[in-house]
């Protein structure tokens, strides 16, 4: 995906950091990197897409890319190095692009853009409009609607023990297109969601994340840190403003729903707790409205107590998050690992960047798809609890589908178990 002679990508998964450091290849002799034939719009084997606040990162070209562990041992201390190397490199803004996938044993994906551009929705959406193709029509694979209400229902079994309390589980979609436009499908995404984050990361070997995800999972800036879970969700109702805010006044009050986002504000309050002198955690959850849904959200800030801990120090602390994973974490995992039969990989986990500072923004990795050769995966979760029915889960996860399945001019899931 990048020029052979300024990046390198990780062929072969290695956990080991000395291997890594090899993969900063600079082209020797090169002058300062700001080549204006870089900034030429979207790319999706070459460019990234991330939220930045209310702006977006446009990255373009591939200064370094590789792939460790996130729990490999010195692992923000090799990425700060790479950062301060592409500084020192001639990179004018280095930011480090960052994929976190679901289990922190399995690799991370990292690249530092040769060039950013911080741009607004608006200057976004022309970009891509300049760029997009019309995409041929997809086909959507078996939806595995029936599998998905068996797991659930397993799922509320082992809820029964005391052990257990929340534990999230995903479906994964597949369907193909002989010829799928991604600019296409980013302006689409972009265009349906505007308050959510629109993201686009390519792996090597020609595989792309994409997605619009509503959920924050760590701002920082210097020792200000946020993070916005959200758990607890109701299908949008755009017919009829009216029993839309209903809808959303029945989730604020649900027991079931407050239960599902109080596991998780709890989980996050207390693995944050011991690194913050100022934690504000809302007493109440709060309405977050996407285009097609409502969730419950809370908007924690945070004061951190040494500004030197590392970003990926803190993303660690909070992923997985029980809205993702599930409460108490360890086993929500187990029982996760156990129950699904597809590969979450960076489903659930986080897509952000960083600056040589500490300084960035990772969402989940959530309404997202993976794309490669025309193959797309999609993937929808929902959070179980020992009051969950299958039914109501399932619901839930067809409507979340709507979003990717929207931004690819595919009919909304209406399946019913
Ligand atoms: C896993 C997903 O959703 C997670 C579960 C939620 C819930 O249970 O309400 C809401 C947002 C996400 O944290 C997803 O949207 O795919």
């Amino acid at each position: 995906m990048c020029p052979a002679d300024i990046c390198c990508s990780a062929s072969q998964l290695t956990d080991d950091l000395a291997a890594a450091d090899n993969m900063l290849l600079a082209p020797s002799g090169n002058p300062r990197w700001t080549d204006s034939k870089l900034l030429q719009g979207y790319l999706p084997a070459q460019s990234c897409i991330v939220a930045a606040g209310s702006q977006f990162l446009l990255t373009h070209g591939c200064y370094a890319q590789f792939q460790l562990p996130t729990n490999s041992p010195g692992l923000a201390l090799l990425l700060q190095d790479k950062l301060a190397a592409a500084k020192a490199d001639g990179v004018v803004e280095p930011v480090l692009i960052q994929l976190i996938p679901f289990d922190p044993g399995q690799n991370a994906s990292f690249l530092i853009p040769r060039q950013v551009e911080r741009i607004g929705a608006d200057k976004l959406t022309t970009r891509l409009q300049q760029q997009a193709k019309t995409s041929a029509p997809l086909r959507l694979g078996h939806n595995k609607a029936a599998e998905f209400t068996r797991q659930v229902r397993q799922a509320v079994q082992l809820l029964q023990q005391p052990k257990l309390k929340k534990l999230v589980l995903g479906r994964a979609i597949e369907c193909h297109s002989e010829q799928l436009d991604l600019a296409d499908c980013l302006l689409s995404l972009l265009q349906q969601n505007p308050g959510a984050a629109t993201f686009a990361v390519p792996l090597p070997g020609g595989e792309v994340w994409f997605g619009a995800s509503p959920e924050l999972l760590l701002a920082r800036h210097g020792n200000q840190i946020r993070t916005q879970p959200l758990a607890g969700t109701c299908r949008r109702d755009l017919t009829d403003l009216t029993r839309d805010q209903a809808q959303a006044e029945v989730l604020r009050h649900s027991p079931k729903d407050r239960y599902e986002h109080q596991l998780v504000v709890q989980q996050i309050s207390e693995v944050l707790a011991p690194y913050c002198k100022i934690l504000q955690v809302p007493a109440e959850p709060s309405l977050l409205a996407t285009s097609r849904l409502w969730h419950l959200a809370s908007d924690i800030q945070a004061e951190l107590v040494n500004a030197d801990i590392p970003s990926l120090d803190i993303l660690q602390l909070l992923h997985p998050t029980a809205a993702v994973c599930g409460q108490p974490t360890a086993a929500a995992r187990e029982a996760i690992r156990q129950i699904e039969t597809y590969q979450r990989d960076f489903f659930c986990g986080a897509v952000g960047w960083q600056d040589l500072a500490g300084n960035g923004q990772w969402q989940v990795m959530i309404r997202c798809a993976r794309a490669k050769a025309g193959q797309l995966t999609l993937y929808a979760g929902a959070g179980i609890v020992s009051a969950s029915e299958p039914a109501a889960e399932l619901a839930e996860t067809n409507a979340k589908f709507a979003t990717m399945l929207g931004a690819l001019g595919l009919p909304e899931l209406t399946e019913a178990c």
